[in-house]
């Protein structure tokens, strides 16, 4: 497999560049004043950090004069799409500042033209670069390659005050502003107290510098693509300078290794350990980069390893890749904030098939490493895992390891198809690896690796395929770490009363009165102050790892056909409306008596994500939600004149129930589906309360004496809560089971994955659906106004819950008459 795969430079550098398109792809909602990041050759939007940093820094590309620092609003220009032929504009930069770049003759013509031999583009006199779609990659690419070659990254990097040049920086606490790999930048660190660069000379040995790589322009032609350069530089720690192809810079270096304290535990060529016997372990506790112990694997050229050593090179090794290091320092950090990282450039490249399937073998050797050394992350430039793949150089992994290792990091391809400009079917593809460590928080996540021509084509199977689709969104499944659009202030919404959870709790009657009318109305408010929110998200993210298992897996829980509603449920499997239309949604139930009873079990089995989530996640959760609703129930309990605890007694604990948790994702709308299309049919929920979580809109009420469908509009930290069926049967019709379904969200929101989170609250199994006319008066008189036995279902919440979930299932419909049967409160079957 190694020898199919171009020379690692080529390879960083594409991954690069193509990591740079997505971010044009996206640049439309990176506006100005918001914080870019690209990482070791990832992007990141981090608009999570507004209101973090009072003062939002715009994106800055690494792109400037040497000494006059230009911030770019950021790259504007979009993909055509792929039936119109029209290019888009890359801006590079604003306004005059740009023109104080020289970047004449900078810029391939022809995307298919690699490297150095690429032809000057005469329209690239000026700071508008004009390309096509397939283009777009190539030209940004050497429009920056050339910058950082003439050390433009770094002197903005130093400029704006980053003491990280290359991959990363950290300023003000916030900004991180990375840009390729380019190990000459790490000779312009300026003097360090935040990384120790150990060791830089660069002797000759430069001729060994494979990473030496992207300098496409006239003035590198004596660079080759070997990595032999003329401009070999030679120089101790004692040197202040150094010149390359004809340029002096100064250089600062920090102790030697040797010297070197701050890197406690350097381990030497001669140590080893753990796992990795070929390579070479550095540890530091120290750096303030490295807040938690960090692991970084430090390997050479098998072949080339012990003559590097014998010249002394390791330090050229160490300076190749701290760039990268520091990258993954960078990436750790935000990892540690919660935030989600991407990217393992090169991870698309050498897939590692697994029982059939195709993981990306770096990020898995990262893990394993980590594993293996007990260390929260594994720091490796991908470079050297590569080398340490292509060489063959032993690894002593086996397979049970690496079984292990999968179902931890449950890594996923995503493949995506599109067309090039001529024609052609291209497959892209996105990895994604959750990758949970010890502290069970912080993780990495993979990022979407475009596929290069026909090469990879073959490394994907289609059964790692999930649902493709051409929408941005796709690339993120982190609900809640997002920032998404906010819900459009011209679509009209139906507005719910607000009440808070605090003030119910303190029985304050103003806020009962509210609830009460909330109730009984509509059937829907929201709830402020109810303390579940980061449980919420949370839960979010054991929704997003579970829906990324392979469909083979989640299939294994599916409800099935019979009327239970507890384990996953496929997209497609259950009726919309009585033509059979089918639902968009895929989701996860957890039974809160599974939950509960974990790691013992009432009902059923559920998915390794879901139990590996089960205590940490899912517990916590349906605990706060339970006593959210139990606390509601309490309220609506008095209101109706019940005695104490009646509504109560009808949910106990310990009683077998339908109660659970439901985490729901909807995909974006394919090809502009119709507004009406339902993502989850017309319903009215099945049991007492849903407290449910939303992000984005979608969910629709039929307003209450009308045939109209409004919105909702979710508000960030407001759960809505609804009644269902059986507290309308239990209070004689008093309080409402309103009708509701799930549409797309409107307008920009569409372009999302849409998640939601409901906790359902139901009678025990046994409880019978009646009226509680015996307990109280307040109902009985209201029984006494409707049509005889009404709500005299003869049902129990068990077959009551049964009948709905099973008639809804595509696989038992016969006709109209199955969507009846699956109807609740609003259209009795029996009536129907
Ligand atoms: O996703 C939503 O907003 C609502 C979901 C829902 O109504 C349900 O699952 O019963
Ligand atoms: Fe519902």
């Amino acid at each position: 497999m190694a020898s199919r795969h171009p020379p690692h430079n080529l390879q960083l550098l594409r991954t690069w560049q193509l990591r740079l398109g997505h971010y044009i792809d996206r640049s439309d909602r990176v506006g100005e004043g918001r914080v870019g990041v690209f990482a070791n050759g990832s992007f990141i939007p981090l608009p999570q950090l507004e209101g973090k940093d009072p003062q939002p820094f715009p994106i800055v590309i690494g792109l400037t004069s040497k000494h006059k620092p230009v911030r770019y609003t950021c790259f504007r220009g979009s993909r055509p799409s792929p039936e119109t032929s029209e290019a888009p504009f890359v801006h590079v930069g604003p306004g005059d500042q740009e023109k104080n770049i020289d970047i004449e003759k900078t810029v391939f013509s022809d995307a298919s033209r690699e490297d150095r031999d690429a032809t000057p583009d005469p329209e690239s006199t000026t700071a508008v670069v004009r390309c096509d779609a397939d283009n777009i990659h190539a030209h940004v690419d050497a429009l920056l390659s050339y910058l950082a070659f003439h050390k433009h990254v770094a002197a903005v990097a130093y400029d704006i005050g980053l003491d990280i040049t290359n991959h990363g920086g950290i300023w003000r606490d916030s900004v991180v502003v990375v840009t390729q790999v380019h190990t000459t930048d790490v000779w312009f660190l300026p003097p360090a107290d935040r990384v120790r660069i150990s060791h830089a000379p660069l002797e000759e040995s430069w001729k060994c510098g494979s990473h030496f790589s992207s300098a496409p322009s006239q003035d590198n032609d004596d660079v080759d693509w070997d990595g032999n350069t003329e401009c070999a530089v030679a120089l101790d720690d004692s040197a202040s300078e150094v010149t390359l192809c004809g340029d002096t810079v100064p250089v600062t270096f920090g102790a030697s290794p040797s010297k070197c304290s701050e890197l406690d535990g350097v381990v030497t060529p001669d140590k080893k350990l753990g796992p990795t016997q070929t390579g070479d372990i550095m540890y530091s506790d120290s750096s303030p980069l490295r807040p938690r112990r960090m692991m970084f694997i430090h390997y050479t050229r098998a072949m080339e390893r012990q003559s590097m050593w014998r010249r002394g090179s390791e330090s050229l090794y160490w300076a190749m890749d701290t760039a990268n290091y520091i990258g993954k320092a960078v990436e750790y950090l935000f990892v540690k904030a919660g935030m989600v990282v991407c990217g393992r450039p090169g991870a698309y490249y050498f897939p590692v098939m697994v029982e059939d399937d195709y993981f990306p073998l770096d990020e898995l050797l990262r893990y394993m490493l980590a594993v293996a050394t007990g260390a929260d992350v594994a720091v490796a430039s991908t470079m050297q895992l590569l080398e340490v793949f292509e060489d063959e150089v032993e690894i002593p992994v086996k397979p049970e390891d690496l079984r292990r290792a999968l179902r931890k990091i449950q890594p996923t391809v995503i493949v995506e198809e599109r067309q090039d400009s001529s024609g052609r079917t291209r497959r892209d593809s996105m990895s994604v690896s959750p990758w949970e460590r010890s502290n069970g928080r912080a993780k990495l996540v993979g990022f979407p690796n475009y596929g290069m021509g026909d090469f990879h084509h073959d490394l994907i199977t289609p059964a790692a395929a999930l649902t493709p689709s051409n929408s941005p969104a796709h690339y993120f499944t982190m609900p809640g770490l997002l920032s998404l659009p906010p819900f459009p202030e011209d679509v009209p919404t139906h507005p719910l009363l607000v009440i808070d959870y605090q003030l119910i709790e303190k029985r304050d009657q103003a806020e009962i009165d509210k609830l009460w009318k909330a109730a009984t109305e509509l059937g829907f408010w929201y709830l402020k102050n109810h303390g579940v929110d980061e449980d919420v998200n949370e839960m979010f993210e054991m929704g997003a790892e579970t829906m990324r298992l392979p469909l083979d897996e989640k299939m294994k829980y599916e409800q099935g056909d019979a009327g239970i509603s507890f384990g996953y449920k496929a997209a497609g499997a259950n009726a919309t409306d009585e033509t059979g239309a089918l639902d968009t949604v895929e989701f996860i139930n957890v039974s809160k008596d599974d939950a509960l009873a974990w790691p013992g079990k009432v009902h059923r089995e559920y998915p390794s994500t879901v139990n590996a989530r089960m205590e940490s996640t899912i517990q916590p959760f349906i605990e706060k939600s339970l006593a959210v609703n139990n606390a509601l129930l309490a309220v609506l309990n008095d209101k109706l004149g019940l005695p104490e605890g009646a509504l109560a007694h009808l949910h106990p604990r310990e009683e077998p129930s339908g109660s659970e948790s439901r985490c729901i994702k909807n995909p974006p709308p394919q090809n502009a589906m119709s507004e009406e299309q339902a993502a989850i049919g017309a319903h009215t929920d099945f049991g007492s309360l849903s407290f449910l979580h939303n992000r984005l809109g979608g969910l629709q009420v039929m307003v209450p004496g009308t045939e109209q469908w409004q919105y909702i509009r979710p508000i960030p930290e407001h759960a809505i809560c609804n009644v269902g069926d059986a507290l309308t049967i239990f209070s004689g019709g008093i309080l409402r089971s309103n009708l509701h379904r799930v549409v797309p969200p409107p307008k920009e929101q569409s372009k999302f994955e849409r998640w939601s989170l409901v906790f359902f609250t139901r009678p025990g199994y046994s409880m019978v659906l009646r009226p509680l006319s015996d307990e109280s008066s307040i109902i009985a008189e209201a029984v006494a106004k409707l049509p005889a036995d009404k709500y005299d279902t003869g049902s129990t919440s068990l077959d009551w819950f049964t009948r709905r979930i099973k008639n809804q299932r595509i696989k038992n419909r016969t006709g109209p008459e199955t969507w009846k049967a699956s109807r609740g409160t609003e259209h009795r079957p029996s009536a129907a």
